[in-house]
């Protein structure tokens, strides 16, 4: 019995959400009394896999074979089963990000393995395996026991934190048996449409809705977004009436994000909006209605027009960076 978590890297780098994941499997593993251990597919140099050591896995799977270079779900899938497979794992935890998504039903499936998607705290140590996780587009909790030998567990970015836990990490190549059926669908090359930062990955979002009136105002939340580092995204009416791309409409029908920091300017909060985002972990609306149902779930608000508010921000920012 131990506890594999999957880590999940960009560009041969770790994104914080996978020392999230980590710092989250440990605990489970200590609540186990067992050990963790990581896989890495793809190109990530040694110092960096070793870095996993400090959020608690005292062993790095390290797989790099040139079918593997892309993400192929089924062939990574397959990969992170036989990890579990090696390493006796009956715990496999990974991120519930984009491909995190795709990733933990096909290990699951491969595993013969229960699926907690979208968990939000450790499972309980009450003598049953249950997990609490979010339902109906993150508009409710539900509590998952997972009865099967073998567990698959996709942990929500910014439900749990990362936590440090210094361990020596061993790195050990894991020589993957890679099958032909399995890369049915492979990506040859990756061509970046903009050198934006992407939405589902982003760690800041600048978001804004039909509050701004009209496509021509959103050169402030571009510039906003731009000095913060930040992606952009918006309601769903926005992309509907195409002032904005439908890639950047978040919610229940658009992409669900989790980033640190979600800006939200001129957007009322309607439940199927506050589906896509309520996990981010501080959440700041600017909105000229003190009404509006945002402010609920509100960390920080501001009670202004946007065009007299953003103009501020943009400006306050300048002088910092400067
Ligand atoms: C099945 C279904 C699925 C849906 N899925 C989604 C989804 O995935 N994502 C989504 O976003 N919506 C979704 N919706 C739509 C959702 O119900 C809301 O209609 C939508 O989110 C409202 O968008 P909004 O807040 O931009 O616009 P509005 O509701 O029109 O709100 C505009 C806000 O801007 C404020 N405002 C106006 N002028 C200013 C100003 N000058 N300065 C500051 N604030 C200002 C107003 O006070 C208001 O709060 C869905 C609806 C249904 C029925």
């Amino acid at each position: 019995m131990s506890v594999l978590v999957y880590v999940e890297q960009a560009e041969g780098k770790f994104k914080k959400s996978v020392f999230e994941a980590v710092s989250y499997a440990k605990a489970i593993a200590d609540q186990q009394s067992t050990n963790l251990s990581a896989i890495s597919i793809g190109d990530v140099a040694e110092s960096e896999l070793k870095e996993l050591g400090k959020y608690g896995a005292s062993k790095v799977l390290n797989v790099s074979a040139d079918q593997l270079k892309t993400f192929v779900n089924q062939a990574y899938a397959s990969v992170i089963a036989a990890a579990a497979s090696k390493e006796s794992a009956d715990i496999v935890v990974l991120s519930n990000s984009f491909s995190g998504k795709g990733l933990a039903p096909r290990i699951a499936v491969k595993l013969e393995a229960g699926l907690a998607d979208g968990a939000v705290e450790l499972p309980s140590t009450d003598g049953k395996f249950s997990v609490k996780k979010t339902a109906f587009s993150g508009k409710a909790f539900a509590i998952t026991e997972l009865t099967s030998a073998n567990k698959v567990i996709a942990l929500n970015p910014n439900a749990f934190g990362v936590k440090e836990n210094a361990t020596d990490a061993s790195i050990e190549n894991f020589a993957a048996d890679i099958k032909q059926s399995d890369l049915g669908t492979v990506i040859k090359d990756i061509v970046r449409a903009t050198d934006k930062v992407s939405l589902p990955d982003a760690e800041l979002v600048v978001s804004a809705g039909r509050g701004l009136k009209g496509p021509e105002n959103w050169g402030m939340i571009e510039e906003l977004a731009g000095l913060l580092g930040a992606a952009t995204a918006c309601s769903k009416p926005v992309s509907d009436a195409d002032w904005r791309p439908h890639s950047e409409h978040v919610g229940q029908t658009g992409i669900a994000i989790s980033p640190n920091l979600y800006i939200a300017i001129g957007i009322s909060g309607a439940i199927q909006h506050l589906a896509g985002v309520s996990s981010s972990k501080v959440i700041v609306v600017i909105n000229k209605d003190p009404e509006a149902p945002f402010f609920k779930v509100a960390d920080y608000g501001i009670v202004g027009d946007a065009f007299e508010v953003v103009p501020k921000l943009i400006e306050a920012l300048k002088a910092h960076k400067g």
